[in-house]
């Protein structure tokens, strides 16, 4: 089921000021922004800020469960969930206040540079109200719809959110799927109305259109403006006064959730948890209820935002655990830890991510395949959501099949491949799955995207709910929704299940002959077009050989495209005048050694370097 929400045409444009004020002195040294495509200076930043703050241990027993909230922020993309985050952590003193803060939650490099966040993240507020010192736990999560499956896993670790709402934007698709996982949670939602300073900002409005849409009172919504820091104080307020502290119990054995985790190559998996009941400290055996392998704990602590190791945890904070877990089985997300012949309930995991793109990854170069496996293997600790089999294909070799939540995941995950483990792959275009049936046509019925409803949010906006098959959006719908739309349309989406369609496979052939690699299955209207634009890649990646080679797309044995490439004879030995032989035979023998990574279909020699090109996904060439 898709949902779709359109907007009016009226726009404002950010203010870019920053809050003057007096600076608090915060516990830690401000965070210098990672400067564009530098890599190594930011990893030797995060190295250093790290190290310098994880000497003193916390005394996490003076927060008592009664002093506790535990709270995510949800938003649409964009609609400033980091920039809040950031104000949060300098009000509390967690950070300086300095005009570098931007972002602080967002620590790869890859959320920096697309200024997106991908991974939730947590962090550790103290915060002294009316005489009583509070511990608020915060998870910021990412706003884009193929990373939601890190905003449900963040939550079942909360007790309330907030819902913050742009003062311009108003409600967007991801406020309306947000706000229902939240919603079906049983979570206590805040709705903060942001951008208040934004010139074109209609706060009032978007409190009628969140009174309508949530049926929450107006007079609920705090507005405010995270960038100028306006009114920040009274969220940290709500927070206290709307959330209530977790439902725990200290004096019951650990009961611990895994909720995120991830690795380090020294310290091997480093485990989010939240303690639902007991405590936990250096040196206790725990078990994982999953593996139910015994592990001794090493460390233990608090993210503020960095690592900042504790004595011990109580039930009802939220920290990291350390206990030599090295493998991606032994890290389950979903999992619950409990202390050694003191067995517990599990808590009730999460529901597994369902991949919605899949593609093919091979290393560049075979002899990496070891290097790559141990890299994806470690980057899957940190987002479970990617499935990964082992595949192999006669052109490029050992691989694997990756499933991702969406495009921007899948791109994402390669990003994060490049820069955090240095691994160069070949990641072929991607597709969604199907379920065939064998029919003697083999063709299915066919069913085009479907109304299903419409609602006014207000004058200027329309919320319309469509069925649509994964297909035809997996790889450009979205750019082309935002063209269309100048950008001010927004969706999200979610599994509808298996639907009819009329598909057709596709065969390319080579001089008469099948590729195997090269097979598609596509929509029968668009099975033309395809099969063009791939003889036509394949034709300017094909080098010429003895005899013509006829490139052809078909359909069973309809041929429905076609390219030829005209015959020439390679002569290498054309610069090699004069008699020296052994330079001759040299020559022959690097000829035949280069034969060697060519691929033959009947008699054509394909090269690996042509299939390459043809599969690799689209934004790759
Ligand atoms: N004028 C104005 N701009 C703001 C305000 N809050 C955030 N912004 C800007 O809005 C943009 C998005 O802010 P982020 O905090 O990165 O948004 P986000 O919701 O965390 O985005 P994702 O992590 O990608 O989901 C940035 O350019 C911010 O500077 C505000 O109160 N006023």
């Amino acid at each position: 089921m898709w949902t779709l929400v359109g907007r009016g045409w009226s726009h404002g444009r950010a203010l870019a000021v920053w809050a003057a004020g007096t600076a608090q002195r915060g516990r830690l040294e401000p965070l210098p922004t990672p400067t564009r495509g530098a890599p190594a200076e930011f990893r030797a930043w995060d190295r250093l800020y790290t190290s310098a703050e994880r000497k003193e241990k916390i005394d996490m027993s003076r927060f008592s469960v009664e002093n506790i909230r535990n709270f995510s922020i949800i938003a649409h993309v964009d609609h400033g969930k980091s920039t809040l985050a950031d104000r949060l952590l300098e009000l509390t003193g967690t950070i300086d206040k300095t005009k570098n803060n931007k972002q602080v939650l967002d620590k790869l490099q890859v959320e920096r540079e697309r200024g997106i966040t991908v991974k939730a993240q947590t962090a550790s507020l103290f915060y002294n109200w009316e005489g009583k010192q509070y511990l608020l736990n915060l998870i910021d999560t990412p706003g884009h719809v193929d990373f939601s499956y890190e905003v449900s896993r963040s939550l079942s670790a909360c007790q309330g959110v907030l819902l913050v709402v742009d003062a311009n934007e108003g409600i967007q698709a991801q406020t309306v799927a947000n706000f229902f996982l939240a919603f079906e949670a049983q979570l206590s939602v805040i709705p903060v109305i942001n951008k208040i300073d934004l010139k074109n900002a209609d706060p009032e409005r978007v409190e009628k259109q969140i009174e309508k849409v949530f049926d929450i009172p107006s007079d609920e919504c705090i507005k405010i403006s995270a960038k100028l820091g306006t009114n920040v104080e009274r969220v940290l307020q709500a927070v206290i006064e709307r959330i209530p502290p977790p439902k725990v119990h200290r004096k019951n054995p650990l009961r611990a959730l895994v909720f995120d985790s991830t690795f380090d190559q020294y310290r091997g998996v480093i485990a989010n948890v939240a303690l639902f009941d007991g405590v936990v400290s250096k040196g206790d055996k725990i078990v994982s209820a999953h593996t139910k392998k015994i592990h001794e704990v090493n460390e233990v602590g608090v993210l503020n935002p960095n690592e900042q190791p504790a004595h011990k945890l109580y039930a009802g904070q939220v920290g990291y655990l350390i206990a030599g877990m090295k493998d991606v089985t032994e890290a389950q997300i979903g999992d619950t830890l409990y202390l050694h012949k003191q067995p517990v309930e599990p808590l009730p995991g999460f529901k597994s991510a369902k991949p919605m793109v899949f593609a093919g990854m091979y290393p560049i170069d075979q002899s990496e395949y070891n290097n790559l496996k141990s890299a994806i293997e470690k980057l899957t600790i940190n987002d479970s959501s990617v499935t990964v089999h082992r595949d192999s294909s006669l052109a490029l070799g050992a691989g694997w099949r990756l499933g991702f939540l969406g495009l921007l995941h899948m791109e994402v995950f390669n990003q994060r491949l490049e820069q955090e483990y240095n691994a160069s792959v070949i990641l072929t275009t991607p597709t969604v799955p199907y379920k065939a049936v064998l029919s003697s046509a083999k063709l299915i019925k066919a069913r085009r995207a479907v109304q299903k409803n419409m609602i006014f949010i207000d004058q200027n906006r329309v919320m319309l709910k469509y069925l649509f098959p994964l297909n035809e959006i997996v790889v450009d719908f979205y750019d082309s929704l935002k063209s269309l739309s100048s950008g001010y349309a927004s969706f999200d989406y979610e599994d509808a299940g298996y639907q009819t369609a009329e598909l057709v496979k596709m065969d390319i052939l080579l001089n008469g002959n099948i590729v195997e690699e090269l097979i598609t299955i596509v929509h029968k209207d668009k099975a033309h077009s395809v099969g063009k634009a791939i003889c036509e890649r394949l034709k300017d990646s094909l080098p010429r050989q003895l005899f013509e080679i006829a490139i052809q797309a078909a359909i069973g044995s309809k041929i429905i495209a076609r390219e030829t490439v005209k015959a020439y004879r390679k002569n290498v030995l054309a610069k090699c005048y004069g008699g020296d032989i052994t330079r001759k035979m040299k020559l022959l023998k690097r000829q035949a050694e280069g034969k060697k990574k060519l691929r033959k279909v009947g008699n054509i020699e394909v090269p690996r370097d042509a299939f390459i090109k043809v599969l690799k996904t689209q934004s790759d060439k």
